[in-house]
């Protein structure tokens, strides 16, 4: 995207973005759910920056996430984790894509509920496993088990992830799609909650 379509796109949701203020949407759900490719065609969308806190993570540490978990192990990664989307929503407006854990976090959710507007990508099982085997890049998902994993993952943080402010439930449909909805999802309850910063 360049400056003059951001721009353009800016003005085409001039209404979300004034009533966004300095907020920042926050993507939560679980792996495979589209939080990173879908938070990046909504920041285009709307002309915002896109971050997405893994690769921060992975820029931060120089190393990558499975790299990570085995050198460091998941609690440093957690408070790694932590620390990151602490200091990426000091600032806003932007969209920012969480890794699958974050949101598990009680002070995450905290700063997420006070500088942020945040969308659970809801997905069912079967869509989770045919899009997390496209990569093997998520630690907590070598296992001989994937889907007990993710079914596991499913029945735990699925009551918290349901404390967003937002849930847009996903399916096989494009990303542009989800997107939209997602975008109209928004729309909608900055209407109806009025808040701005
Ligand atoms: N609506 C969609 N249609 C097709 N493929 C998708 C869709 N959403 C995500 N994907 C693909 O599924 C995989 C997992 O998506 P990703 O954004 O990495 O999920 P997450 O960040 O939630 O783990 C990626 O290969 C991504 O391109
Ligand atoms: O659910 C999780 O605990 C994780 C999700 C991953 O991000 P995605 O949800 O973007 O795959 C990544 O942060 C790490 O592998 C742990
Ligand atoms: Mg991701």
């Amino acid at each position: 995207m360049n400056a003059q379509q951001a721009s353009a796109n800016r003005t085409n949701h001039a209404d979300l973005l004034q009533k966004l203020g300095q907020r920042s949407i926050v993507f939560v759900g679980l792996m495979g759910a589209g939080k990173t490719a879908i938070g990046r065609k909504v920041a285009s969308a709307l002309g915002l920056p896109f971050i997405d806190s893994d690769h921060e993570i992975e820029g931060v540490s120089r190393m990558s996430i499975p790299e990570l978990f085995a050198a460091y192990g998941e609690p440093e990664f957690r408070a790694l984790e932590q620390r990151v989307i602490a200091r990426i929503l000091e600032t806003g407006p932007k969209i920012l894509s969480t890794g699958g854990g974050a949101y598990m976090n009680e002070e995450t959710r905290a700063a997420i509920a006070a500088h942020g507007v945040s969308v659970w990508l809801k997905a069912d099982l079967d869509l989770l496993m045919e899009r997390v085997s496209k990569k093997q890049n998520r630690p907590l998902l070598r296992d001989p088990d994937p889907r007990g994993v993710l079914s596991r993952l499913i029945d735990e943080r699925y009551p918290v992830y349901a404390q967003a402010d937002i849930t847009v439930a996903t399916r096989d449909e494009t990303k542009e799609v989800i997107s939209s909805e997602v975008i109209e999802a928004i729309t909608h309850h900055l209407k109806s909650s009025g808040k701005v910063d």
